[in-house]
């Protein structure tokens, strides 16, 4: 599909969805005299590159001309300050209980007045990377901040003559608008110390205020792009997915659903020592089809923690920009990064789509299994939903722990576990939508989902090679799945050293408390947001039932 970009004078009108306070006033901004359009990727390599403040280190970027870069490039590292994470608490959704669009609109205008003096950069990419789903978007920056725009522009789809040709083949659905994104991070407002995020998703608009961290532009593009996704059809997905072909041909391809932190990029991009043939689709976004469970990429590379990787790992040779790490010399004299979180936490790294050696935009077969990422100290390394309600409600309660990807609130604690379902904060339509999708995912296509707990089963930590090995298991067919307790529709498989033992009541108490507390997170859906998120009974009574008799 492709986005509605101009408009016969007699549709430029109230009643097109293209033109409202929020959007209008967003999209004006891009017209004034002080904007300079910039599409051209190599240039928008050539002005961070000369950014004030950029450091052009001495490591090049592996065939720079493959991904549109001039030959000789090199990987640029910009930092942004203090803060080094998403902050969803600058989130305002339009359409939500409380927003009323006028007060927001007055601060936009506000916001647009400000970029006046200042000469803005315009530009523009796709969003989906196959002609069953691309999205046009725009973004507006204020000069000296190259670095955003040009890893705004590597992250998703720089324009050129393959992605136009794609486009231009791509049926317009319905009236969605293209994407308008208006950025500025040196805006300032007393009332908002820690900026906006402001989202008009009806509109296809967003506005992201006093926001530095890259992530926000990338979630928040991908927040627009996921509601119309989510409008058109389309399960939006906060996850990796890859193929795996095993020596004997059987092919799996498997979604893992986590938030920040939780493993996507690690489980996506494990090589399992070459047992099978890998071919990822991403690591972070992607939209499954409900009509063919086909799953299409949102983005050709990958945003991610350089954390795991010290400065000789073979991945680095993948790396195009970093953010928040350090630079020293090293004994040859050349300018290099340092990892590893050695600085700060959640340093990052836009890396290229050539990191994984397959890769594929859209995966022509049809998903098999859903994983659900979770970090819950109640659930053992892996269990198996048999049940395609309780299989989707599950997800819709996936409960996890915040990582350093995320800036908190003061006074909130950090290590608390919570709720975010589907492991997308970032959705701005109803709960249920998703809820019913990937019910029809199980139910219809006869995926198979599990919980796969990431990070503690009680006070032992599951390692990746864990988890990585179930994965396998799964994949060859060889997982014992056995009883969980006695509850019905779920199963588990027995790890040394991560065996429940349901004759510890304690044990027992701590997974029913688990389990509770998520009907009572269903059961706040009532109220928060107005009743938006609230899910049908079913989806309580599939989590009640499984722990009825144990209470
Ligand atoms: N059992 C596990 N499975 C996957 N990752 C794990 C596990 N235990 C620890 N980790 C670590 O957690 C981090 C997950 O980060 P990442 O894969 O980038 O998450 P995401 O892509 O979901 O943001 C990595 O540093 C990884 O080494
Ligand atoms: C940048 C982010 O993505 P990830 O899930 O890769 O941490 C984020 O959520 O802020």
């Amino acid at each position: 599909m492709a986005t509605n970009s101009r408009f016969e004078r007699s549709r430029i009108a109230a009643g097109n969805v293209a033109y409202s306070a929020s959007r209008t006033t967003i999209e004006t901004a891009f017209y004034g005299n002080n904007v300079e359009k910039i599409f051209d990727l190599s240039k928008a390599y050539e002005m961070a590159a000369n950014s004030a403040g950029t450091i052009i280190t001495d490591m090049p970027v592996f065939e720079p001309e493959t991904i549109g870069l001039p030959e000789g490039a090199k990987v640029l590292l910009f930092n942004d300050g203090e803060t080094v994470g998403r902050f969803a608490g600058a989130r305002i959704i339009l359409g939500e209980k409380g927003v009323n669009e006028a007060d927001y609109a007055a601060i936009l205008r506000e916001a647009v007045y400000g970029t006046r003096y200042k000469r803005m950069l315009h530009t523009q990419s796709y969003i989906g990377l196959d002609r069953d789903f691309m999205v046009r978007a725009n973004l507006l920056v204020p000069e000296t901040y190259e670095n955003t725009l040009y890893n705004w522009l590597l992250n998703f789809q720089y324009l050129n003559s393959t992605y136009d040709e794609m486009y231009a083949k791509s049926a317009v659905l319905g009236t969605e608008p293209d994407i308008y994104i208006l950025s500025d991070p040196d805006w300032k407002d007393p009332r908002y110390p820690n900026g906006i995020a402001y989202f008009d998703p009806e509109h296809n608009c967003a506005a992201l205020l006093g926001l530095r961290y890259f992530g926000e532009h990338k979630k928040g593009t991908l927040t627009i792009a996921w509601g119309i996704a989510s409008r058109c059809g389309y399960a939006s997905c906060h996850g990796g997915l890859k193929r795996m072909v095993r020596k004997d041909g059987k092919k799996h391809v498997m979604g893992v659903f986590g938030l920040s932190g939780s493993g996507k990029s690690t489980l996506t991009h494990a090589k399992h020592d070459g047992k099978y043939d890998v071919t990822v689709l991403h690591d972070d976004a992607y939209v499954i089809s409900s009509e063919n469970g086909q799953a299409v990429a949102l983005e050709p590379s990958y945003f991610d923690k350089t954390q795991d990787y010290p400065l000789t790992s073979p991945d680095n040779k993948f790396l195009i920009t970093v953010q928040n790490c350090g630079a020293t010399i090293d004994a040859e004299g050349k300018l290099v990064i340092v990892t590893e979180d050695i600085r700060n936490g959640n340093g990052r790294a836009i890396k290229s789509k050539l990191w994984a050696a397959n890769r594929v935009d859209k995966m022509d077969e049809s998903i098999n299994s859903i994983v659900w990422l979770m970090k819950d100290p109640s659930l053992p390394p892996v269990v198996k939903l048999e049940n395609p309600i309780l299989a989707s409600v599950m997800g819709a309660v996936l409960a996890t722990k915040r990582t350093t990807a995320e800036k908190i609130a003061d006074g909130v604690d950090k290590d608390a576990l919570v709720f975010e379902p589907y492991a997308n904060p970032f959705r701005t339509y109803p709960l249920s939508e998703d809820y019913e999708k990937f019910k029809a995912l199980f139910e219809e296509r006869g995926v198979q989902c599990y919980i796969i707990n990431t990070g503690h089963f009680l006070e032992k930590k599951i390692p990746k090679e864990v988890t990585i090995g179930i994965i396998e298991s799964i994949v060859d067919e060889t997982a014992e799945f056995k009883a969980f307790g006695s509850m019905t529709d779920i199963k588990t498989i027995e790890i040394e050293g991560f065996v429940p033992d349901f004759k510890d009541k304690d044990y027992v108490d701590l997974l029913v408390r688990g389990m509770s507390n998520r009907i009572n997170y269903l059961n706040s859906l009532y109220d928060y947001k107005g009743g938006r998120d609230y899910l049908p009974e079913e989806a309580k009574a599939a989590i009640a039932k499984l722990i009825e008799g144990h209470r």
